[in-house]
């Protein structure tokens, strides 16, 4: 009886062993998701396509469909260019996209492996994510609204004294904010502070690292061994950590007297988050890199699409009147009753997101959508640019309407899919503060100032360059009109002065 029972099982075995290896057989035969023929230039492209222009990807997707294969050589990139697909692929199958391109140059050797946002999903990506977690998830974010405002008010000071500098004010804002978030430094940076100078050459060389076809060891890994190869990569390395030791040095020298912060928390949590002392000195020095450019190039895309579209700041304007009145100036207890700004910072990041064309995941199995597989290994990107023009989800997409995210009652929809932030398992942990600081900045701006064109010279909102992983517009020249009696003194009183 029981030679019959252990007979039947080793069947039902080898039954369901050969149905899930001919099943994972048949469904592996899947072809890739279709695109051109041919060889596609990635040469000199960084992590995110910023060469490609977006509209040449926007062209694809209207001939290929939601998801396009790109091949160069023996390299393939999967892009998604709609939002559905994103969702379906992005999202739902985010455990399968959790791990970055292998970036030997860039991951390994100038970040000694230790960058969160080039790490492979594992161990190490996890306490990573949450001990940042801990200090950037939306409850947690509440206690920075007194700097933020702090901040965001002088940068309305600073546009009163010196317009024509407003991107330098919105980078001093990002820059600033960072440092006391991570560090607990009080005073406002500058963006000549040798300090900021010098993590911006750090993050400048991790971007040139990360383009394909610059170094060599990416295609050759053993290439890292030899002592004599591309020794500035090394360098490089021990320059960044010397910095970010240095920054973290400083709050543990004082920890009796340093703000609370992200750099103090994890000191006191190093055991608890098992991190070691250079991997919590990464984490922290990383932060300004992730979270300065991006926050700032949003700030700056606001006022241009102030200047671009005045109608637009018009009816923001009338709401924050109607709400604030000529005696005091917005804060975050009236985010509720602005929905006009939440949706005129929306309209800007579909309008122009800052993440760009996307940054790349790669899938560690292979993953299947429709009738199509995309292999493990492959580079899988979802497009910003695309996501945000789906005709599917926005209608007259190029047209910029922040109505399209009110209700018919004003209030802001909370059905519209939005990826601004990136996806699964990657989405940007920096978004609550993110969010935050748009309100407070494009709350401020607006009540203070009528922005508008310089006649002269027009605003080409076509044009910008590549920050990292982000993009920012090309230097524009904006009028900052005062629409208020008393900007100081109604100012008075948030934090301490400029
Ligand atoms: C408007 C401002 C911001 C935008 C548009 C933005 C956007 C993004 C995007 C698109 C990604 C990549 C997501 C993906 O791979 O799918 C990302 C990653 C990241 N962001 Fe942000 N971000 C902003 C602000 C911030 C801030 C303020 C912080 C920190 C305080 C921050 C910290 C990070 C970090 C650490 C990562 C890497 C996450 C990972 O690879 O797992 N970001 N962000």
């Amino acid at each position: 009886m029981s030679i019959i029972v252990l007979v039947l099982a080793l069947c039902a075995a080898a039954l369901v062993y050969y149905t899930t290896t001919a099943l994972s057989r048949t469904r592996s035969r899947l072809p890739l998701p279709p695109g051109p023929e041919g060889n596609w230039d990635f040469g000199r492209s960084t992590s995110s396509f910023a060469h490609v222009s977006f509209q040449e990807l926007e062209t694809l997707f209207q001939e290929y469909g939601p998801v396009v294969t790109l091949k160069s050589g023996s390299k393939t990139v999967v892009v998604i260019g709609r939002q559905q697909a994103a969702s379906d692929i992005m999202e739902k199958e985010g455990a399968s996209l959790a791990d970055r391109p292998k970036w030997v140059a860039a991951s390994e050797i100038v970040s000694g492996g230790m960058r969160i946002l080039l790490l492979n999903s594992g161990k190490r990506f996890r306490k990573l994510r949450r001990a940042l977690h801990s200090h950037l998830q939306a409850k947690a974010v509440v206690d920075y609204e007194p700097l933020q405002m702090r901040y965001a008010k002088n940068v309305i000071l600073d546009l009163i004294d010196d317009p024509d500098n407003h991107a330098c004010h919105a980078r001093r804002y990002a820059g600033s904010l960072i440092l006391a978030l991570t560090y607990g430094r009080t005073a406002p940076g500058r963006s000549d502070d040798p300090e900021i100078v010098a993590v911006a050459r750090c993050l400048q060389r991790v971007g040139l690292a990360v383009r394909p076809g610059e170094y060599k060891v990416d295609e050759y890994p053993l290439l890292r061994y030899w002592p004599f190869y591309r020794k500035e990569l090394r360098v490089w390395h021990a320059e960044e950590l010397a910095l970010f030791r240095s920054q973290m040095d400083t709050v543990a020298n004082n920890m009796d007297t340093v703000q609370p912060c992200f750099g103090k928390y994890l000191l006191e949590h190093q055991g608890e988050l098992e991190l070691k002392y250079d991997e919590l000195v990464y984490l922290a020095g990383t932060m300004f890199g992730a979270g300065s450019a991006t926050t700032a190039s949003a700030i700056s895309l606001v006022i241009m699409a102030a200047a671009c579209f005045p109608a637009a700041q018009r009816a923001v304007q009338q709401q924050i009147d109607e709400v604030i009145g000529g005696d005091r100036a917005p804060n975050f207890e009236d985010y509720a009753a602005l929905p006009r700004v939440k949706a005129f910072i929306l309209e800007t990041y579909r309008w122009r997101p800052v993440g760009g064309s996307g940054f790349s995941h790669r899938a560690s199995r292979d993953v299947f959508w429709k009738n199509y597989c995309i292999p493990k290994g492959t580079v899988v990107i979802g497009n910003h640019w695309s996501i945000c023009r789906d005709p599917a989800l926005f209608e007259d997409s190029d047209d910029f309407n922040p109505d399209r995210w009110l209700d018919d009652l004003g209030r802001i929809k909370d059905d519209v899919p939005f990826f601004n932030f990136g996806f699964g398992r990657r989405i940007c942990p920096g978004q609550y503060v993110a969010d935050k600081s748009l309100f407070i900045n494009t709350a401020l701006i607006l009540w203070a100032f009528n922005i508008t064109q310089v006649a002269s010279e027009p605003i080409d909102p076509t044009s910008f360059v590549s920050v990292g992983v982000s993009i920012s517009p090309q230097p524009f020249k904006a009028c900052f009109n005062k629409r208020v009696e008393g900007i100081h003194r109604l100012l008075e009183g948030y934090g301490i002065s400029h």
